[in-house]
């Protein structure tokens, strides 16, 4: 194999052989050297062919492996592992399989791991708490895009929530010199569509904080027996986040008072608050983080989440007077083709009750029978038409209420 043009043995001798005897040497090792050809030549082609096989399957494995990684996978977590596998339970069902791991897999996850699983109950990657939990319970904005602008009628409850969850994001070291804690959270309470949500995304916008939402009924409903872990990723996330302005909606449904009965869902529900109650307790030196929550059932709260140190400032969010329903309606008819005929002064009085989102409902429902009518500018009679239909929905919704 390693012979080379130059270093070539002739197969004769240059002296003695004759003319005849020297082309029949060579001759005879051209035939040698053909077929030592013929063989390689046979041999790259089977090399070849061989290569391309392989080629094709990698090719096929690789497909193979994007389509598993691709097609939905469903999240779980690892309850334990042992010699037979790996026991995991999945969310959603909360229904517990025994699985295989790869070794690999196996030194990557640890009892607790949150996992994502295919069809057949594979693990098929690790997730980092973060994207999971951010994925399912919470909302991380990194800027909300309210401002204190767009909330009307409710001055007075703004002031409140700037000082005490504004100030001490701002400027923490005035309350270090006057040589006061500032308060740990803020409940806000008060009817549906109010509000609530809005002043937290503000403060929140306004101090350059991330803005993090739970819903409570989401976490004792959707995600059994995960309640406790979730409000603790939750404080996590905000840690990582700092500034950060925790935003706990419906808390009512993790914190109301106790029931007699002792069935599961209450001490599931239990567990959860109690997590709650120690990270805000242990929460000392609670750094650039803020919490704010938000109920409408202030009568079912559960006392021990109102003492110092925990909810202890409480502000009520009302519906608006009509003074505050007219600049609500001012401020949703901000970007709106609005007929000269419209006083909102008379609409304020008229829509009497109305919430906040009651109003906004009506500004979008008043553009939509405009465009019913092929008009581009929205009348008087369209957002009296707008509220009536509004009202009638309402109703409807409360007598479905009250025989669900
Ligand atoms: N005071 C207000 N000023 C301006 N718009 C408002 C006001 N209150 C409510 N809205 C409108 O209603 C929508 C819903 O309000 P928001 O989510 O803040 O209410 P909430 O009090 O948190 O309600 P819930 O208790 O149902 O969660 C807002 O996005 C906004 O368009």
């Amino acid at each position: 194999m390693s012979d080379t043009v130059d270093d070539v043995d002739l197969p004769y001798d240059e002296d003695e052989a004759s003319q005849q005897e020297k082309i029949q040497a060579l001759e005879e090792r051209l035939d040698v050297l053909e077929s030592q050809n013929e063989e390689m030549r046979d041999k790259l082609l089977d090399a070849n062919a061989e290569n391309n096989k392989y080629q094709q399957k990698l090719e096929r494995l690789t497909h193979e492996n994007k389509k598993l990684k691709q097609s939905p996978l469903f999240v779980a977590t690892v309850q334990e592992m042992n010699d037979e596998g790996v026991i995991i339970k999945q969310h959603g069902n909360n229904q517990e399989a025994l699985t295989e791991v790869t070794d690999e897999m196996r030194d990557e996850i640890d009892p607790d791991s949150r996992v994502a699983v295919n069809n057949s109950l594979s693990i098929v990657k690790t997730l980092s708490s973060e994207t999971d939990v951010r994925a399912r319970v919470m909302e991380v904005t990194e800027s909300p895009d309210v401002s204190y602008e767009d909330i009307g009628g409710l001055e007075e409850q703004m002031q409140e929530v700037r000082e005490t969850v504004e100030m001490p994001l701002k400027k923490p070291d005035m309350f270090k010199d006057v040589g006061i804690d500032p308060p740990s959270g803020v409940l806000l309470y008060g009817p549906p569509g109010t509000g609530k949500t809005m002043l937290a995304k503000a403060v929140a916008n306004q101090t350059d904080a991330t803005f993090i939402k739970m819903a409570g009924s989401e976490l004792v409903h959707k995600f059994i027996g995960e309640g406790a872990k979730l409000v603790r990723d939750l404080f996590e996330v905000a840690r990582e986040h700092e500034p950060a302005v925790i935003f706990i909606d419906e808390i009512d449904a993790i914190a109301s008072k106790r029931t007699e009965s002792k069935t599961s869902g209450d001490a599931e529900v239990q567990r959860t608050m109690m997590q709650l109650l120690s990270e805000m307790d242990g929460f000392e030196d609670r750094g650039e983080i803020r919490i704010i929550a938000a109920t409408n059932r202030f009568d079912m709260l559960d006392r021990a989440i109102l003492r110092p140190g925990r909810f202890d400032r409480l502000i009520e969010v009302p519906k608006p007077n009509a003074e505050g329903r007219e600049i609500i309606f001012q401020i949703h008819t901000r970007n709106m083709n609005v007929a000269d005929d419209v006083e909102f002064e008379e609409l304020a009085a008229e829509a009497e009750n109305a919430s906040g989102a009651d109003v906004k409902a009506i500004c979008t429902e008043a553009g939509m029978f405009a465009i019913r009518d092929e008009r581009t500018e929205i009348r008087m009679e369209d957002f009296r038409n707008a509220w009536e239909k509004i009202q009638a929905e309402n109703e409807d919704e409360e007598v479905s209420k009250t025989f669900a």
